[in-house]
């Protein structure tokens, strides 16, 4: 089995915010991320793909094609937006990393699967913050 990595970039703003909670709850919760004016970050996206390399090309994938994929399916609907108001795959949950990667995985796994059927999303990275990232194998 070889794994094999795409890596995307994209910016994007958000809110750590529970509407169930006051005001005060989620500031003492989330801090600044809760700040009502958001604030943004300059995201990488890292996928990995697992499977055997075609005999004919060689690859377990195009990365050329995964990239594609990642950025028409993930990248072009986030980047430069708010995350909160204006990605429907994130609407009304909650902005923070964990459940933005799961909803990522959602979408790029059968995706995937439609390009290259022999190969199969592994691993997703997804980092937020020089200091922050989140990784997901889709369990
Ligand atoms: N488990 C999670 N914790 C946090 C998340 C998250 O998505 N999952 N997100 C944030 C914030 O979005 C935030 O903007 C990052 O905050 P912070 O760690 O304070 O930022 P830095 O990495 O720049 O670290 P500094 O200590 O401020 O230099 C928070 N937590």
């Amino acid at each position: 089995m070889i794994y094999v990595t795409r890596k995307e970039h994209f910016n994007a703003a958000h809110r750590l915010f529970n509407p169930a909670w006051s005001e005060e709850k989620n500031q003492e919760v989330f801090g600044p991320c809760a700040n009502n004016n958001w604030h943004g970050h300059n995201f990488e996206l890292i996928v990995t793909v697992k499977g055997k390399p075609d005999p004919d090309t060689g690859f377990v994938i195009d990365l050329k094609v995964l990239g594609d994929l990642i950025k028409e399916k993930i990248v072009d609907k986030v980047d430069h937006k708010n995350l909160n108001l204006d990605v429907d795959f994130m609407k009304d949950k909650m902005a923070s990393c964990e459940i933005f990667v799961t909803e990522i995985w959602k979408i790029l796994a059968p995706a995937i699967q439609e390009v290259a059927s022999t190969a199969q999303l592994h691993y997703i990275k997804l980092v937020e913050t020089p200091k922050n990232f989140v990784e997901y194998y889709g369990e």
